[in-house]
């Protein structure tokens, strides 16, 4: 979001510009750290607030909501607002929020020791894509800032050929970098969803905006992205940088997004803790778009409760290093057969094993944000309790390991638990990723025990005000402790031995700021002061003293104790810094805690869900374990058995498993009535599809599946409110990108296309792109349609076939079934579903009066239609077939079913309960019966006024599309059509 007027408060704001050669040396110190940041908002630290001055004074107390005052000097008066450091977070987040980048400028010299003015510098930009603050992180979430840049042809006007995207987060040190054409890079910048993107001078502009998927943009210093200026910001990072990337795109973003991350770091030179660059390409992942993450609701929920999504649904992590890493697998499931299936592995042990699986989530649960403390570490802005938590977490690896190894016998979760004892060693785990994984638990016991050693347990959050290093760590500061001590406690024997030296008992030893140390005596008693006191301070009733030894012990208790605080602080940053030395080991121990924190995640989930292993059909121990000859069948596709979706399996009490048999390359085309359970069913096999590749195992009974390499969805117009272009126009975009895309390792969820369009276009478009995924494309589509006239493509193709959803009417009510059978159904029902949305009665029995019209005046036309065909077949003896073409190309009517290949809701309940009422209770209706009553509720004047109705308020009847239109849009179309009816007809 960029705010309206942030061209005039960023930077140096006019009302400090026009007098800028008048100003105070202070406020001539603010425009000058103003005018060197000039698209960021300037907090000026004076004592505990950060001040903005001017324009940019009202901007800060506008968005934080706080009092404007002002500022008066020798030059004039300034509007001024302050916000106090102590609590800056909150008004930090609101002006990241309005869309600010806000630069600190803090006091870096001590007030007290400077001659002068206090020296202050910008210490940190900070931006939505660069927080490092942990106040201003949610935990366990990642946040990235991205560049991107693109190499061209030869000539200045040739489109970009290749675009690179570089993602760091700077408050982990991850980076990730990548490249392809502009719309993969465009998938990749979805999956990784960065706060913000930072945009080189040729880079292509995306669709949809940026602003709308959700991170602000902005283009930054063009020099950045030079290919050698990057080149050269990379060598920290990565000796030999041109050597290491695949394209001069790569290349030039990294260095960009890291001259960027550097600069609101405080521009110090490079990150030390970024120390892992890594290159991908995006065709090792299972591509998953926007639209896909989106439709599938892996990480956001539109419809149910927010936190309803798949990655919820997985989420069981006991550490922000888990959660992490559970949405970076989830963002980008594996498409590498055997890496799944080791991932399967490590589920399966730790599922079979719940004692360990229990003790590996407790010991997590007490681990600390490892990944940005070690930032921190590196950054130099760890303080002693950082470390502290760093320790804790590194003293949870040993016992992590021995949890690992215990060997269990057969427990009660798995039929097939394997005791370890069975594998071999009995120390270690059985599978070999468990193992690794063990293997890279690095104890880093030096670490651990320097931290132990050195830093107290319990220290303060201030690291120069002492008390952050242990006794015994250090000779020289146990020294001045002791001395500090001592003279302390010769202070405090001084009351007592000088009452009884003097003999005033109501003599007192007291401390003040500005005095130090004194003896205070009531003017009652002055004359018995001896000779050795010295007066310090005279009050109302009485006098303050020293001695010469209590100045010398003052003197001495001081001195020891301002050394102790400054030996502390250096102390304090050796040890830091020798920690800051391993931050490559502990990003390491990093990883390895958080993949074990996710594994043992989807283990428990698999348990409590009873989700069951997939098979894989590919690989290249496809046939181990697997399903017999399904690695050696090309045709083999998803077969799941009692499939349920993980999501609305746990908000709906009764979910009804579906089974799937999905060759490869085939389409099902599923029909249904509304509200039947079609998109559920299509979206459990793609989630189902997502866990399997994430690792997980998957809500069925039993699932064998091949790896797909990529996964399109298409959701029907009203499921999909992103805005921006007109929805159909985004429906066909998206279609046009599967139809360009997809192809046969690609799963494609097609939900109603084309119903965002007039019924004949729409249902013409539907048919079109079912033949094309299937002729040309040869993906696996399942394709939920209300336009029946598509299930005669079974017909027509080798690999189609159809699927319907059922229901049952008991006491007149409906009630869906959710379970899927084999065969097409033959009409939406969308009056059904009106009246059980409550649409008002007349309203739905006139509904019931027009359909019956309109399918009485289809057979009708059919009949005509049959009537001239065989007057043509007998005029043109040779012209056989061309009506049989026209439907083939979808372009005849392939919704103008005649009477009898359509039914009424009755005739399709009649078809799905062959068990009869006395099987469930439920009462079948007749279908002849059904479509009497719906033709005999036709009574013959009405089917005469049909017949006679005018051609253009059918057509318009015709084409309402009731599946698709709210209660309220159908009942104001029948109004609308009936009082044309009554004035008309
Ligand atoms: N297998 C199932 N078991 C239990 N409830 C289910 C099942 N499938 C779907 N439902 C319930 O039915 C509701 C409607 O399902 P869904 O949206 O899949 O229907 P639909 O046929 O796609 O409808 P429409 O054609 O109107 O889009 C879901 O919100 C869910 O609560």
């Amino acid at each position: 979001m960029e705010p309206a007027d942030r061209e005039t408060v960023t930077g140096l704001p006019p009302g400090i510009a026009t007098v800028r050669e008048e100003l105070t040396p202070m406020l001539s110190q603010y425009a000058d750290l103003c005018a060197a940041h000039e698209d960021a908002l300037v907090l000026f630290q004076v004592g505990d607030f950060y001040e903005a001055f001017c324009e940019a004074a009202e901007t800060v107390a506008r968005v934080c909501e706080v009092t404007l005052t002002e500022r008066s000097d020798s030059t004039g008066d300034y509007p001024m607002a302050g916000i106090p450091i102590d609590n800056a977070a909150p008004y930090l987040e609101s002006l990241l929020d309005a869309g600010y980048r806000v630069a600190l400028g803090d006091q870096v010299e001590d007030a007290e020791q400077a001659s002068g003015l206090v020296d202050r510098a910008v210490t940190e930009v900070i931006t939505p894509g660069t927080v490092v603050e942990d106040d201003l992180l949610e935990p366990g979430t990642t946040n990235y800032v991205a560049a991107v840049a693109a190499d061209r042809g030869v000539e200045e006007s040739d489109p970009a050929t290749n675009v690179g995207l570089a993602a760091v987060d700077v408050s982990t040190g991850e980076c990730l970098v990548t490249s392809g054409d502009a719309d993969a890079v465009a998938g990749e910048l979805d999956r990784i969803a960065p706060a913000e993107l930072i945009a080189g001078p040729d880079a292509p502009a995306f669709e949809p905006s940026d602003a709308e998927r959700g991170w602000t943009t902005h283009d930054y210093d063009a020099g950045a992205f030079d290919r050698r200026t990057a080149a050269e910001r990379l060598e920290p990072y990565l000796p030999a940088p041109d050597r290491r990337f695949d394209a001069d795109a790569e290349l030039r973003a990294a260095g960009a997004v890291l001259a960027y991350a550097e600069y609101t770091q405080g521009d110090d030179g490079p990150l030390p803790y970024v120390t892992r660059i890594r290159r991908y390409d995006p065709r090792d992942r299972l591509r998953l778009d926007a639209a896909a993450q989106r439709s599938l609701e892996l990480f956001e929920n539109r419809g149910l409760g927010a936190s309803d999504t798949l990655f919820d649904a997985l989420d069981e992590t006991n550490c922000a290093l888990g959660r992490r890493c559970l949405e970076r697998w989830l963002r980008r499931p594996l498409v590498d057969a055997d890496a799944i299936r080791s991932r399967h592995d490590a589920v399966g042990e730790l599922a079979d094993r719940s004692l360990a699986r229990e003790g590996v989530a407790d010991a997590l649960a007490t681990a600390y944000d490892l990944e940005r403390l070690v930032s921190r570490v590196s950054r130099g802005r760890a303080d002693a309790r950082d470390l502290r938590s760093l320790h804790r977490t590194l003293a949870v690896v040993p016992e992590l390991k021995a949890t690992l190894a215990e060997t269990e016998g057969v427990d009660g979760d798995g039929a097939d638990a394997t005791d370890a004892a069975d594998e071999g060693d009995p120390a270690l785990p059985r599978t070999d990723h468990l193992r690794d994984l063990r293997d890279r638990l690095d104890e880093l016991t030096e670490v651990r025990e320097l931290i132990d050693g050195a830093i107290a347990t319990d220290p303060p959050q201030e690291i120069t005000e002492g008390g952050v290093i242990r006794e015994g760590f250090d000779g020289d500061l146990d020294d001045l402790r002791a001395t500090e001590r001592d003279g302390r406690e010769w202070v405090a024997e001084l009351e007592a031995s000088e009452r009884e030296r003097t003999g005033i008992d109501s003599l007192s030893v007291g401390h003040n700021q500005v005095h130090g140390y004194y003896i205070e005596v009531t003017d009652a008693n002055l004359d018995r002061v001896p000779d050795d006191y010295r007066r310090r301070q005279t009050l109302k009733h009485s006098e303050r003293y020293v001695t010469p030894e209590l100045k010398e012990r003052e003197e001495e208790i001081v001195g020891a104790a301002e050394r102790a605080d400054a030996l502390e602080y250096e102390l304090f940053v050796d040890v830091r810094d020798r920690v800051a030395a391993e931050t490559e080991r502990i990003q390491d121990l990093a990883d390895a805690l958080a993949e074990l924190d996710a594994l043992t995640s989807i283990a428990a989930v698999a348990v409590e869900r009873d989700y069951v292993r997939p098979e894989l059909r590919e690989g290249s121990d496809a046939a181990v374990g697997d399903a017999p000859d399904a690695a050696s069948d090309p045709a083999a596709g998803v077969e799941i058995e009692g499939g349920r979706h993980p999501v609305v399996e746990r908000t709906e009490d009764s979910f009804v498993p579906n089974d799937a048999d999905l060759p490869r390359g085939s389409v099902a085309v599923i029909t249904g009535p509304n509200m039947s359970g079609k998109s559920t069913y299509m979206r459990s096999v793609a989630l189902i599809v997502v866990l399997a590749q994430t690792g997980s195992f998957v809500p069925a009974q039993a699932a064998s599946l091949p790896v797909f390499d990529r996964l399109f969805t298409r959701v029907g117009a009203s499921d999909d409110i992103a805005g921006g272009q007109s929805t159909f126009m985004r429906e066909m975009s998206e279609l046009t990108e599967i139809l360009h895309d997809a192809d046969a390792d690609s799963l494609v969820l097609l939900d109603e296309v084309g119903r965002g369009t007039a019924t004949t276009d729409g249902r013409a478009i539907a048919r079109a792109a079912a033949e094309f995924l299937h002729d040309e494309l040869g993906a696996t589509a399942l394709f939920a349609t209300h336009y029946h006239g598509l299930t005669d493509l079974a017909d027509e193709r080798e690999r189609v076939f159809n699927l319907h959803f059922t229901a049952t009417r008991e006491d007149g009510d409906v009630t869906f079934l959710h379970r899927v059978v084999p065969g097409a159904s033959s009409s939406s029902y969308g009056v059904e579903v009106a009246e059980l949305a409550g649409v008002p009665g007349p309203v739905v029995d006139r509904a019931r009066d027009l359909v019956a019209a309109e399918e009485a005046e289809r057979g009708r036309e059919a009949e005509r239609g049959r009537e001239a065909e065989r007057i043509e077949d007998a005029d043109t003896p040779g012209d056989a077939g061309a009506t049989g073409d026209a439907d083939a190309t979808g372009e005849g009517d392939p919704d103008d079913d005649p009477p009898d290949a359509d039914a009424s809701l009755r005739e399709f309940l009649a078809e799905e309960t062959p068990e009869g009422p006395e099987a469930d209770g439920t009462e079948p209706v007749d279908p002849s019966a059904a479509r009497e009553s719906r033709v005999g509720s036709t009574n013959d004047a009405d089917e005469g006024a049909a017949a006679d109705a005018p051609s253009g308020l059918a057509a318009e009847l015709r084409d309402l599309d009731l599946a698709r239109m709210t209660p309220i849009e159908a009942l104001n179309a029948l109004h609308d059509l009936q009082s044309r009816v009554d004035d008309d007809w």
